[in-house]
């Protein structure tokens, strides 16, 4: 079955801005970031790299409303002047597939827990996990994948959702590089038309699929802006992009002392 872009049921893409936003964990002696801006254009993907711990999670969770324990102040704008609650799909760094649902079932999850009244549209939920390959596991449990399986069905589930805002907590570490590959592939094409924000680690992912790209760095975090090649996501890896690549890795060490 061919797989298209889901029929959007939503407002047209939107672009999201945060300005000189702070935040604090409540029992944190220090601010994570201070003043940081970041604008997320309508329906393009933006990728941030950073050392580990920097704050990408939190600058993720912030925007998906899921930070009660922390101090914040700042403005969080989009384009059409309306709220992001229920319009962003989030893909956690854990799964957090429930492990009482068959993986049909958890791809299907958000439309069964959304106010919709229709019932969940299994043939897509098929079709990605088609895609993603996992098709002959539909009726397994979770806990009888291995991990890069259930982040595979993570995936699937995450682009089985209609929203506009996406974010993605390093959707493919745990991929094979080939799977990886492929997956990259089916989330820019499923998702060409979302606002997306991407953490990942690996610059090469970056490169491949950002259409703007922010390096997280300090204490309190900084956002730097890279470059970016100007041709459209998913790109091609060839040696421009080998020493773009090897550039962001320069940069990415610095944070390391
Ligand atoms: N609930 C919390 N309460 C207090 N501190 C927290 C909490 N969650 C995270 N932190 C701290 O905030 C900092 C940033 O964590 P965060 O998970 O955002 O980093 P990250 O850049 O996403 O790291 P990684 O790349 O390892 O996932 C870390 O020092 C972490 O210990």
């Amino acid at each position: 079955m061919m797989l298209s872009p889901a029929a959007r049921t939503q407002s047209p893409p939107v672009r999201v801005s945060l300005n000189q936003a702070s935040l604090r964990y409540r029992d944190a002696d220090h601010d994570l970031f201070v003043d940081l801006n970041l604008t997320l254009p309508a329906g393009q993907w933006t990728c941030l790299l950073g050392k580990s711990g920097c704050g990408k999670t939190t600058l993720l969770r912030h925007l998906a409303g899921l930070t009660d324990d922390v101090i914040w102040q700042g403005e969080l704008l989009t384009s059409d002047q309306q709220l992001l609650d229920n319009r962003v799909a989030y893909m956690a760094q854990q799964d957090l597939l429930l492990p009482w649902l068959s993986v049909l079932d958890n791809v299907c999850l958000s439309q069964r827990l959304g106010s919709s009244s229709s019932q969940p549209n299994t043939t897509r939920a098929m079709a990605l996990l088609e895609a993603v390959g996992l098709a002959e596991q539909h009726a397994a449990r979770p806990d009888q994948l291995s991990g890069g399986m259930r982040q595979r069905v993570a995936l699937a589930r995450t682009l089985m959702q209609d929203k506009p805002l996406v974010l993605m907590d390093e959707p493919f570490s745990a991929l094979d590089a080939v799977t990886r590959h492929k997956l990259q592939n089916l989330a820019a094409e499923l998702l060409a038309d979302r606002t997306v924000l991407l953490i990942t680690h690996d610059p090469q992912e970056a490169l491949r699929l950002g259409h703007q790209i922010y390096l997280m760095s300090g204490r309190p975090a900084q956002l730097t802006h890279l470059d970016a090649p100007p041709s459209n996501p998913p790109r091609q890896f060839d040696a421009q992009m080998a020493a773009h690549q090897q550039s962001i890795i320069d940069q990415l060490e610095r944070d390391y002392g």
